[in-house]
């Protein structure tokens, strides 16, 4: 048996590491040119945008508007996308496997995300993760997000872990950007949304990782 075990404190980002809500996200995109009488956006159009947040997925499915309409945009989206919560796009594969994992090793895991924290909040009942993620930050919970380091170093803060005990696991370059910035180990998520001039292996994460289901074995981690 192997003595390896988990980091103590995990944190996630949400969107494209934890969840696949790129379809919620295409729904809610789809709603709001269907408003407008557009056609369609297909999945894979949106879908490299989506850890990018809110205003580049509005600027994808809108390259028509000028800077000033796609901010007028922002809350109409948000408000469009809390009807699609978990609607179209579960955990990724292998996700609550890890999370049970991590769990039933005695560590405890959070979220680090830039969405709006009421609305990943909304999220972890209709997760079944209301009990069980030991620390939520959103993107507007701080004075700053990621690429910053403050969410990580709050998150640990708040759970009395230092941060060079917690690894930070997330699909975008900003992810990683705030894990090193916070002396916090990190993972990739290669499962995640790229877009294809992103160069994950540039980022600086401390391992690269193609699927949930390889962080089952606690080796895969950062040492
Ligand atoms: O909504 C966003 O900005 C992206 O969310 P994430 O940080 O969970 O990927
Ligand atoms: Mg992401």
């Amino acid at each position: 048996m192997s003595l390896a075990k988990f980091p103590q404190l995990v944190l996630f980002d949400l969107d494209g590491t934890l969840l696949d809500s790129a379809p919620d996200m295409l729904a809610t995109v789809n709603t709001l040119r269907a408003e407008r009488g557009e056609p369609d956006m297909r999945l894979d159009e949106l879908r490299p945008h989506v850890s990018k947040g809110s205003r580049a997925m509005i600027a994808a499915a809108f390259p028509q508007l000028d800077q000033a309409q796609r901010e007028e945009m922002v809350p109409i989206f948000l408000s469009r996308y809390e009807n699609e919560l978990a609607k179209h796009g579960p955990p990724f594969d292998g996700v609550e496997a890890l999370l049970g994992a991590i769990e039933a090793d005695g560590g405890r895991w959070g979220i680090v995300t830039n969405k709006p924290e009421y609305l990943a909040r909304l999220l972890l009942p209709l997760l079944g993760w209301q009990t069980r993620c030991a620390v939520l930050i959103g993107g507007d919970s701080l004075p700053q997000r990621k690429p910053h380091p403050l969410p990580l170093l709050h998150a640990a803060q708040s759970l009395y872990v230092a941060p060079e005990d917690c690894v930070y696991v997330g699909d975008d370059e900003r992810d990683i950007l705030a894990a090193r910035a916070a002396g916090m180990p990190s993972v990739v998520a290669l499962w995640g949304y790229r877009l294809p001039e992103d160069a994950p292996e540039r980022w600086g994460g401390d391992v690269m990782v193609g699927s949930p289901r390889d962080l089952l074995d606690p080796a895969a981690w950062p040492a």
